[in-house]
């Protein structure tokens, strides 16, 4: 338990523990009950790490059932092929079998690795159905493309800012091993506008900490007379059941993405992150977190809530489809092979719009 003396730090202790307590199959044991049915499928194998790491966004061979590939290549020359340049070939059987496996189990998957979805690259395919995957192709055409999925491949960044690491120095530790896991999830058409984050430090949500809108547009029925208070009321409740008292070996310091229900009067979680500034505090700033928690050191007072309650608050963007600026990567041209600049920038566009 924290101690009642000192002052908390603006941000708790990151050790490679503390961060690896968030990846996917360490929490999702626990919470299994309470969040969505998904399947672990780990170790992968290093081949796949490589195969994830090589440049381009290209398939693996057998992944088979590739739609948006072969619809860029259905005006493609059979000789086409021949000019492509030498790339080393992946495959991967078994693990395209459980891909299968869980597609036919849920209906259709959202992937992830150990933190992170690629939903940087969820413009790839038809923006209603954001991240939905049917098959293999899909899902590597997606982890292909994120540069967020490069995240989770990369010692350095997973334990970036843990204290007493360091790949540089010569006498400090290596990174900590850990292996990499693929999460698919149930697919879910999530509507985004009942997402909200919650921020927890030292195990107190009621009473002194933030609670923030996680789609950064804005929803009328945020603003309607008794929305918030009936959101606060639903969150605090989940919590104090489901959650407190559950993260204690992490001194309760934590973020959890939670998905209210239609009726907003329940919901359940997304996901876990580590209290750290890699974790988006969204509507609010850190520093701002931090009083919050002073405040509710002192006093019993409602956690703050923010939403996006005016179309002109500066987070509002209605108009910019997420990640724009990871839309046209190099990478994405290679999958243009076959088609010319122009065609492909057509087609790029025409993707842009959708997303808008
Ligand atoms: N099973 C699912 N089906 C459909 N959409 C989902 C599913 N899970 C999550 N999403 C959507 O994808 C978004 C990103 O999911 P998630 O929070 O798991 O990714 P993340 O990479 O960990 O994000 P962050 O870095 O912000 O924590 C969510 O906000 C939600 O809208």
């Amino acid at each position: 338990m924290p101690s009642a003396v000192n002052k908390p730090a603006l941000f708790p202790s990151l050790s490679p523990e503390y961060v690896l307590a968030f990846q996917f199959s360490s929490w999702y044991p626990k919470f299994s009950g309470i969040s969505i049915k998904s399947t672990v499928i780990r170790p992968l194998s290093q081949e796949f790490q490589e195969y994830l790491d090589s440049d381009g966004v290209f398939l693996p061979d057998g992944a088979e059932d590739v739609p948006v590939v072969s619809e860029l290549s259905d005006n493609e020359d059979s000789d086409e092929e021949e000019s492509e340049p030498d790339r080393r070939h992946f495959a991967f059987p078994e693990l395209d079998a459980k891909i299968r496996e869980a597609v036919v189990q849920y209906g259709a998957v959202f992937p992830k690795l150990n933190f992170s979805s690629p939903r940087d690259a969820a413009w790839m395919l038809p923006a209603s159905s954001p991240l939905k995957c049917m098959s293999p192709a899909d899902v590597y055409l997606f982890l292909k493309s994120s540069d967020f999925i490069q995240h989770d491949i990369t010692s350095s960044h997973v334990f970036e800012g843990c204290e007493g690491l360091s790949p540089l120095g010569e006498n400090t530790s290596p990174f900590p091993q850990y292996e990499l896991e693929l999460i698919l999830r149930k697919w879910y058409p999530v509507d985004r506008s009942r997402e909200i984050r919650c921020f927890v430090r030292q195990e107190r949500l009621l009473g002194a900490n933030g609670v923030s809108q996680r789609d950064p547009n804005y929803y009328d029925f945020w603003i309607e007379p008794g929305t918030q208070a009936k959101v606060l009321e639903a969150v605090q409740t989940f919590w104090k059941a489901k959650i407190k008292g559950r993260w204690e070996d992490s001194n309760g310091d934590y973020v959890f993405d939670f998905l209210l229900t239609r009726d907003l009067s329940r919901g359940h979680i997304l996901d876990f992150n580590p209290y750290a500034p890699r974790t988006d505090p969204l509507l609010f700033t850190y520093e701002e977190l931090h009083e919050l928690l002073l405040r509710g050191e002192s006093t019993t007072t409602e956690p703050e809530l923010r939403v996006v309650d005016s179309l002109d608050h500066p987070v509002a963007t209605r108009n910019a489809p997420a990640h724009q600026h990871n839309m046209v990567p190099l990478e994405a041209l290679t999958m243009s092979s076959g088609r010319d600049v122009q065609e492909f920038a057509n087609l790029l566009q025409e993707e842009i719009q959708n997303a808008m």
